[in-house]
């Protein structure tokens, strides 16, 4: 990146950054949640009261030796590597985005996730994402599907998009020291939708990739907007990212992708509708699925390997979906407000639009003056997920 665009990285140790509650408060909290949700023996039970007090302490100690009981984890030589001179430090004096990747990779170690006990493979944010599913919320939310396909066409579109975008307000991390739910759609301040839509109407049909944040109440509407695509002839092929592990609480991994879509082809009307489409979608390619190693690493996506920058070269549009796809973006960084977005994704190898709704300090592309007075309001605007983006460029 130019030196002309580089602003200092968010810290977890800057006064009055968001970042420092994240590691004060919600991380204990998550730590103890996690220990009641699922009946861990004492071996697991035992690695999560070390974690919480190595998160209560605030120093990061290193994985565990890979020739040790949870030392069988694949990526133990990735983490060595990108842990150089910030394990053994304060939780708060590295790099947020680096810290908090680190921390769920703890928290999978400690829950024996990569381990060769029982616990290997259990998603310990599971009970809380089967939970929402079932949710009489998301019965709601499908139901409502059915009024949406009465609508003209161009406002049935913006609905998707809508809904895209703010079911990423619908975020169990967030949840956590959230207070009230995810609430009504709140305000935009940058919409971007016509270019969106500009790149799928205006030439040939091509691959569209979407790279997912939260499985559940916004999966679920991330895959009724992929339908649209596929279903309208907007896209010819959909290649949706998720992690390859759990990650942030809710982010939706492969099994989520399973567990949505059968909810969707189980339930009636428009929402079954759209689910049976995309199991066909799935089965005949047009719909792929990848969870790529780098969806859960600790870096931007400016950092991003060969064979993903060749994917996203290849696709018409990629949609990124969040508020940490967005940090990985752009850029973990204390950026001026009005720093252009089309410069700092310039490196990203083709079309690229952000729905993000605002749940953390980073943000570009924002005129100084609408920053400036939405900071005077004394409202939390940046971090609430009261505020949403649609943000793209060509
Ligand atoms: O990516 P998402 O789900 O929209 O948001 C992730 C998030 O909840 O986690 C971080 C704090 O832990 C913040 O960046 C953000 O608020």
């Amino acid at each position: 990146m130019p030196e002309a665009m580089d602003a200092p990285e968010i810290m977890g140790n800057v006064p009055g950054a968001y970042a420092l509650g994240v590691f004060r408060e919600r991380h204990p909290i998550l730590v103890r949640q996690v220990r009641e949700a699922l009946p861990y023996t004492p071996d697991r039970l035992r690695a999560l009261d070390a974690l919480l007090d190595e998160v209560v302490r605030d120093v990061m100690e290193p994985l565990h030796d890979p020739d040790g009981p949870d030392g069988t984890a694949h990526d133990h030589a990735a983490w060595a590597a990108w842990g150089r001179g910030k394990i053994g430090r304060r939780w708060v004096d590295v790099p947020f985005l680096w810290a908090e990747s680190y921390f769920y990779r703890k928290l999978l170690e400690a829950t024996g996730y990569f381990g060769d006990g029982p616990w290997r493979g259990v998603d310990p944010f599971g009970p809380a994402k089967q939970a929402e599913l079932h949710s009489t919320a998301v019965d709601d939310e499908l139901a409502a599907l059915d009024h949406a396909a009465t609508l003209p066409e161009d406002e049935r579109a913006a609905g998707v998009l809508l809904g895209s975008l703010w079911g990423n307000r619908a975020d169990l991390s967030h949840a956590i020291t959230a207070t009230g739910g995810p609430g009504p759609a709140g305000e935009l301040v940058v919409d971007d939708g016509a270019l969106l839509w500009s790149l799928l109407r205006d030439r040939a049909p091509g691959k569209v990739c979407v790279l997912a944040d939260n499985a559940g109440r916004e999966l679920l509407p991330d895959l009724v907007l992929i339908d649209h695509l596929l279903d309208r002839g907007l896209a010819a092929e959909v290649v949706l990212h998720v992690k390859p592990q759990p990650y942030f609480v809710s982010d939706a991994t492969p099994a989520d992708v399973a567990a949505s879509l059968r909810r969707l082809a189980g339930a009636p009307g428009q929402a079954g509708k759209t689910g049976e489409r995309l199991w066909r979608a799935m089965g005949a390619g047009r719909l792929a699925l990848r969870a790529h190693p780098f969806s859960c690493a600790p870096l931007p996506y400016s950092d991003m390997p060969d064979d993903l920058r060749e994917e996203f070269a290849s696709a018409a549009l990629t949609i990124t979906k969040g508020d940490l796809n967005y940090r990985r973006l752009v850029g973990d960084r204390f950026w001026p407000s009005a720093t252009p977005f089309a410069a700092v994704t310039s490196y990203f190898p083709g079309p690229v639009v952000a729905l993000r709704t605002l749940k953390s300090d980073v943000l570009v592309g924002v005129d100084e003056p609408v920053s400036a007075a939405l900071d005077a309001s004394g409202r939390s605007w940046r971090t609430s997920g009261t505020h949403a983006m649609i943000q793209g460029r060509a």
